[in-house]
């Protein structure tokens, strides 16, 4: 009962960790950082196993990113900005494109800090939608905006085909864990900008060091 409970989705849970997020600095604390994709992936692995390559594809990339974080650089791997800083300073970043480091931190957040622009504006519909409006809609548009750039053929038809599943709007603001819907629009209130400022702090970041093409 214990195991199953702690494995329950709250959004609460993702705003914590988003508030946690950012340093006095401004700088973006990679702990916090992943912890909001794991609340996030518990909520879609409360949706099912259709959305199963998805959560896969999430957990292993937050997975490389906690590798680095134990291993033996971990210091180097505190905030997106050291990590970034680390990386580029010793050369493990495929800046031309070579695919040598398939695996750096800085292509693997750049996957994950695509997805929280989609996740960005998926939340923005959630929260000005209304009791008609359709939550598989509201995500294709998200991920059409954002995320789909980003992906080939194949990998666009399985999302639109996994946005089918996606529950109505009430059955997912109760997978929320929040309260009734006026609450559940209220924490989305609070932790869009949240999400917004670590997205715009690390778009920046990858901007000056031009690092959005990472292959
Ligand atoms: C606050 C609660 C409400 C919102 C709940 C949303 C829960 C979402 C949880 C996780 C989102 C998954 C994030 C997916 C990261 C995808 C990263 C990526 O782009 N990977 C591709 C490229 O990687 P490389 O090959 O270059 O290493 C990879 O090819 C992707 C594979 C899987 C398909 C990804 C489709 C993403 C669709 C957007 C998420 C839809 C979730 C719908 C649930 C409401």
């Amino acid at each position: 009962m214990a195991g199953s409970e702690s494995q329950k989705f709250t959004l609460q849970e993702v705003l914590d960790s988003f508030k946690l997020c950012l340093s006095p600095h401004k700088d973006v604390y990679l702990e916090h950082y992943v912890s909001g994709w794991r609340g996030l992936v518990k909520f879609l692995n409360s949706l099912g196993s259709i959305f199963g390559f998805i959560s896969k594809d999430a957990v292993s990339k937050i997975q490389i990113l906690v590798n680095f974080m134990k291993g033996e650089s971990g210091s180097e791997y505190v905030t997106v900005q050291s990590m970034v800083k680390y990386e580029l300073n010793n050369q493990l970043v495929d800046v031309d494109k070579k695919g040598i480091y398939p695996e750096s931190g800085c292509r693997t957040l750049l996957r994950l800090h695509r997805a929280l622009r989609w996740l960005e504006l998926f939340l923005d519909r959630l929260r000005t939608s209304g009791e008609n409006d359709k939550t598989s809609v509201m995500c294709r548009e998200a991920y059409n905006e954002s995320l789909a750039n980003h992906h080939p053929f194949m990998i666009r038809k399985a999302a639109g085909m996994a946005f089918l599943a996606i529950p109505g709007r009430a059955a997912f603001f109760d997978v929320m864990n929040v309260g009734p819907p006026e609450r559940v629009v209220a924490v989305l209130g609070e932790a869009l900008p949240l999400i917004s400022e670590v997205y715009q702090i690390t778009e920046e970041l990858y901007t000056k060091h031009n690092l959005h093409d990472l292959p």
